[in-house]
């Protein structure tokens, strides 16, 4: 268990910003991190690693306190544990991808965990190549396996995929999932993606201006609860047409473009670019703006 009590000020574009979060991690969950840009995410994880000075709160793992306040605690960034991985890669260029991982070793480390981690991303055939000569979904699991070599308490993810074409980041979606789940992993993501908050979270929390404004299961906050999990898209409005006393909503799914029958209540709101979920409902399909 995480326990998270921070309070910062934050100097945003429009003046001071209050961050005030009040969160738990349990032990082994996936939470996610949701909200517009400037909100104070990419903040809290820099709080997180000891990158960021809380102006008051705590930040206690079950074993050990991490930040205090009222008791001058604030260990360095070192002795917290964490693994980041962040938008840009942030490789040493110049050392091979076995280098890469080798140097993340504790000293007292024994290095048979190098060898699982390019097993489990499946690195064997590069790890004597530099990241240079790797693609950008290549050096991403280059990446996280780096972050999981001192085998991490926490595991953060400051939006790893939004780089990457979609193909590649839903392989990667994959990765991450199995290393979570082999290793026991607490991970801290944040996210813009519907489709990836949905497969990779059990938990979401949503900040708004430096608040949490909404947590629960991402199903209950994407308004999913009751659909079926068998038929659940998340894609892109790209038209609405009335046709009688109906409307033909059209989405983009992945590569996909899908014309879905509408009512009015329905497609009131909705506007080419909206982000929205389709889920079915006693077999007939709902759609949704999220
Ligand atoms: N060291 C700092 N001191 C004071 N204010 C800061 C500091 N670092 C960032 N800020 C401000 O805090 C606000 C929140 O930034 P943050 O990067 O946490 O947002 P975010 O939710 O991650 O946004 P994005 O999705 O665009 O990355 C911004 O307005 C930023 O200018």
């Amino acid at each position: 268990m995480i326990d998270i009590r921070i309070r910062k000020n934050l100097q945003s574009a429009q003046g001071r910003m209050d961050l005030h979060l009040d969160m738990s991690l349990a032990a082994g969950q996936f939470v996610t991190l949701f909200g517009a840009s400037g909100a104070g995410k990419t903040s809290t994880l820099r709080m997180l690693c000891g990158l960021m000075t809380p102006d008051a709160g705590h930040i206690t793992t079950t074993q050990k306190t991490w930040f205090d306040h009222r008791r001058h605690i604030n260990l360095p960034p070192q002795q917290r544990n964490i693994g980041y991985v962040s938008q840009d890669y942030a490789l040493f260029p110049n050392m091979t991808v076995r280098k890469n991982l080798e140097f993340a070793l504790d000293k007292k480390q024994s290095g048979t965990i190098v060898d699982e981690l390019i097993d489990i991303v499946e690195l064997g055939e590069l790890q004597y190549r530099k990241p240079g000569m790797l693609s950008g979904g290549q050096q991403q699991r280059v990446a996280l396996a780096r972050a999981l070599v001192r085998k991490p308490d926490l595991l953060l993810l400051d939006e790893p995929l939004s780089a990457l074409d979609r193909e590649m980041r839903e392989k990667l979606q994959q990765y991450i999932l199995d290393v979570h789940r082999k290793y026991q992993l607490t991970t801290l993501l944040i996210s813009h993606d519907v489709g990836e908050i949905m497969k990779l979270s059990d938990r979401l929390y949503e900040i708004q201006d430096g608040r949490i404004v909404r947590e629960g299961t991402p199903a209950d906050i994407f308004g999913l609860g009751k659909s079926s999990a068998r038929f659940r898209f998340t894609g892109e409005v790209t038209g609405v047409q009335k046709a009688d006393i109906v409307y033909i909503v059209t989405l983009r799914i992945g590569h996909d473009q899908v014309k879905i029958i509408a009512d009015p209540s329905e497609a009131a709101d909705l506007q080419p670019g909206d982000k929205v979920a389709v889920a079915s409902k006693a077999f007939n399909p709902v759609i949704r703006k999220i």
